[in-house]
């Protein structure tokens, strides 16, 4: 992967000031005020339904909060998004590669090697003419990583990014997640998963019913939470 734009300038920081959302008068959100910054690895961690892929998706741009402003305190980096369930095309897997860098104008002559050079980063160059409909969830997943890469993002944002895989490929995707952190990608990502946050993060968002609980370090968090909610939940005692 080329060097994204951080380490030639910061990545912007990305402020959320007093965003909430409410869908049919119902609170889903309180408002939340949360500035993700550096090239951090920043865990959104809660039981289910506690808002965390909402939070995502508004940080995304993919929601419109209800109140409270979202912006970039700086140029708009280039973002990716890898979903639970990867949105792949019905076309092979090279095939799905190849379109992105065509939508991103990479001149025709390109995009084949690109494309190429991709699929061999995630361990799939010998799948590149198969459907990518009819790959396996981590093949999959892999592939939506793979697209992700070509696009040198800045900030990569992860939702459940591994909450239906076993454990080889849960082992691939934190790997990508590490070499993009480590190219200088700036990570955003959710998940439920205690021993993965442990592993990957650098900070946690932790949410309850819709509320910031605690923005704490990995260190903060995992020994010392500041929330009896955070407390609860990595005890295995806050189910939602
Ligand atoms: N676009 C939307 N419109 C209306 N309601 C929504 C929307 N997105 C999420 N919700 C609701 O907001 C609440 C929080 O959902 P969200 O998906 O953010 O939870 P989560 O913390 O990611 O949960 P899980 O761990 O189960 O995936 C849920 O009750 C959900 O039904």
């Amino acid at each position: 992967m080329n060097a994204p734009t951080s380490i030639l300038a910061p990545i912007a920081d990305l402020q959320l000031d007093s965003v909430s959302f409410e869908h049919r008068g119902q609170s889903l959100l309180a408002p939340t005020s949360l500035t993700l910054s550096g090239c951090r690895r920043t865990v959104i961690m809660g039981p289910n339904g506690a808002g965390k892929s909402l939070l995502m998706r508004l940080a995304h741009g993919l929601l419109t909060p209800t109140t409270g402003r979202i912006y970039w305190q700086g140029p708009t980096p280039v973002q990716a998004m890898v979903f639970q369930r990867p949105v792949l095309l019905r076309r092979s897997a090279i095939d799905n590669l190849t379109y992105v860098l065509g939508i991103h104008k990479v001149p025709r002559a390109q995009r084949k090697a690109r494309a190429y050079q991709a699929l061999d980063t995630f361990g799939l160059t010998s799948l590149a003419h198969r459907p990518a409909r009819v790959l396996s969830g981590g093949e999959q997943q892999r592939l939506a990583l793979a697209r992700a890469w070509l696009l040198n993002p800045d900030v990569l944002f992860l939702d459940e990014a591994t909450s239906a895989l076993d454990p080889a490929a849960i082992k691939a995707v934190e790997d990508a997640v590490m070499a993009f952190h480590a190219s200088g990608t700036r990570i955003v990502m959710t998940t439920h998963d205690l021993h993965q946050a442990k592993r990957l993060a650098d900070d946690v968002v932790f949410l309850h019913n819709g509320q910031l609980r605690e923005h704490t370090s990995n260190e903060t968090f995992f020994s010392a939470p500041r929330s009896s909610e955070g407390r609860a939940f990595i005890q295995g005692e806050l189910v939602w």
